[in-house]
């Protein structure tokens, strides 16, 4: 089977990258993502500014009976743009496209951001970060339609129409999808979606310490990993059915070839790993390509586009 894509007209060696925020903050990080095979790669989302971020504990892995999953609340800790701005002038783009993620903490940080980018005429390609859950303080813009929609006239045409792509929170109710699949459709520019972030402001409790498990936000964070699989499915396949014109990256619960499968059959055109890369390392990209690839020999796939979107209804 071949796991060749493109996306937005670049060639890519499979489907599978990381989703922004792991394992992508710092140059070794990066470099490592670089030599991984991955098919392509994100940089962490970025502020304006550098940022430290929450205080420790701010990550944990769920382990006990299943389902497995994480929780954090890092609080966007990154170097600052100018730091993955640089990345993005030695970065290697013939092994693999890069994107570069912003989250500015301001419409004007973001469009400062965006200005530098634009300048910068960078073969990256730009994903807009709408859902971090864990800045205190600064509610999501995914869930505020308005600001959402007010942040993408700006930011596209501040961008010169230039190709780019948000990353969404996940979301639970079907007027939510309709709503927000009708603002991005008014942006033809947005040429990609990232469904899922983490699901915010979620709890876990350690029954022995009778305590949370997390410092920041008195232990409140998004859930990623097994926990999150269904509704990422459901956000994927939503805005696959609601934006034709766009390309869907799914992320949320992939840590094997069988959720990659799911994603893809979903609609999804590349799928992102968070927790389960935070678990294993870029090793697991090796091991997800071989198992997609065995799923696919089996059912008798040669390529991606004979299963992508092909979801059946009963
Ligand atoms: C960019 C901040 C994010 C963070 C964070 O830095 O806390 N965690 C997430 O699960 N998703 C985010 O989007």
């Amino acid at each position: 089977p071949n796991l060749a894509t493109t996306f937005l007209d670049l060639p890519l060696n499979n489907p599978l990258m990381n989703a922004s925020g792991v394992w992508c903050s710092v140059g070794s990080q990066l470099e490592a993502l670089q030599e991984s095979e991955a098919g392509a790669m994100v940089t962490k989302s970025c502020t304006l500014q550098p940022r430290d971020g929450n205080p420790e504990p701010r990550y944990r892995v769920l382990n006990g009976d299943k389902p497995w999953g994480s929780i954090n609340s890092m609080g966007l800790p990154n170097e600052g743009f100018a730091y993955y701005l640089r990345y993005t002038e030695r970065h290697d783009y013939e092994s693999k496209p890069l994107f570069i993620s912003i989250s500015g903490l301001t419409l004007d940080d973001n469009l400062a951001m965006i200005d530098s980018l634009k300048d910068a005429v960078t073969p990256a390609i730009l994903e807009i970060n709408l859902s971090c859950p864990n800045v205190p303080g600064k509610a999501q813009l995914g869930y505020d339609f308005d600001a959402m929609d007010t942040l993408l006239a700006e930011v596209t045409s501040g961008y010169g129409q230039r190709a780019l792509g948000v990353k969404l929170p996940p979301y639970f109710d079907i007027a939510h999808f309709d709503e927000a699949a009708a603002i991005l459709n008014r942006y033809p520019s947005v040429a990609f979606v990232t469904c899922i972030n983490s699901i915010g402001n979620a709890l876990a409790i350690d029954i022995d310490s009778e305590s949370v498990i997390i410092k920041p936000k008195d232990g409140f964070g998004g859930l990623g990993g097994d926990y999150v699989l269904p509704t990422a499915l459901a956000n994927v396949n939503a805005f696959y059915r609601r934006c034709p014109e766009k390309a869907i990256i799914g992320c949320g619960g992939v840590k094997s070839g069988q959720e990659a499968f799911m994603h893809i059959l979903a609609g999804a055109t590349l799928v992102q790993m968070g927790t389960a890369l935070y678990e294993e390392g870029p090793s697991i990209f090796g091991r997800v390509k071989a198992e997609l690839s065995e799923i696919m020999e089996k059912k008798g796939y040669s390529s991606l586009s004979q299963f992508h979107g092909k979801l059946k209804t009963l």
